[in-house]
């Protein structure tokens, strides 16, 4: 198993040149990534499907158990233009079932990132990222992937939904600003 590789130097990139591509259900992913964005800029994009989730939370647990299980990877409604520009790719998602979620397999499928630096955030309802990180460098293996970022998000399951505001969107922005500077990342 390989270790997340960390560069000595930091990886300058152009805003052109930096995707920031995200799947959230309940938005949490989401305000990470437009922190991300805040800092670093790039493009933004959300990872939209052809046949959406169900918004009921047990039944979209199901069919994602399913999917997990049977190997099957939802088509993307999302296209991403010219793929091959960027040199630093942020993926962002919520830990599902203890996995990388299915679309992200996907999207890991269908686009070659051979060469590109990856670099994955996460939120989940605390019991971690799981495989999801894991994934990510097998679906990838000739990527360059740095630490990830994760954080506690909501609790579906307990009808906590949207947490990343107040208090905890501001500690999570200081926690967003040290791991950029951490990983070297910088415009
Ligand atoms: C289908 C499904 C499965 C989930 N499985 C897990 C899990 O295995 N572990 C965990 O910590 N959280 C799990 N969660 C909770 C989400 O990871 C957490 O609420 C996350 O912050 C949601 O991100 P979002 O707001 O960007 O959609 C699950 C949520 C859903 C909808």
């Amino acid at each position: 198993q390989t270790e997340a590789i960390k560069v000595e130097t930091t990886i300058k990139v152009n805003l052109d040149k930096i995707l920031i591509v995200y799947l959230s259900r309940t938005n949490n992913t989401k305000a990470l990534a437009e922190m991300i964005h805040k800092q670093i800029g790039g493009t933004l994009v959300a990872l939209e499907l052809e046949n959406p989730y169900p918004t009921n939370y047990r039944q979209i647990v199901d069919q994602v158990a399913k999917e997990n299980e049977t190997g099957f990877l939802p088509p993307l409604k999302t296209k991403i233009e010219n793929i091959q520009k960027y040199e630093a790719i942020f993926i962002g998602f919520p830990t599902w079932g203890m996995q990388l979620p299915p679309p992200l397999k996907s999207f890991l499928k269908q686009y070659n990132l051979s060469g590109k630096t990856i670099i994955p955030f996460n939120t989940n309802a605390g019991y971690g990222i799981g495989s999801s990180f894991e994934t990510v460098k097998t679906m990838a293996p000739n990527s360059q992937i740095l630490e990830g970022f994760n954080t506690k998000g909501g609790i579906e399951r307990d009808g906590v939904l949207f947490v990343m505001k107040g208090e905890k969107a501001q500690s999570t922005e200081t926690e967003v600003k040290a791991w950029l500077q951490k990983i070297k990342i910088s415009e």
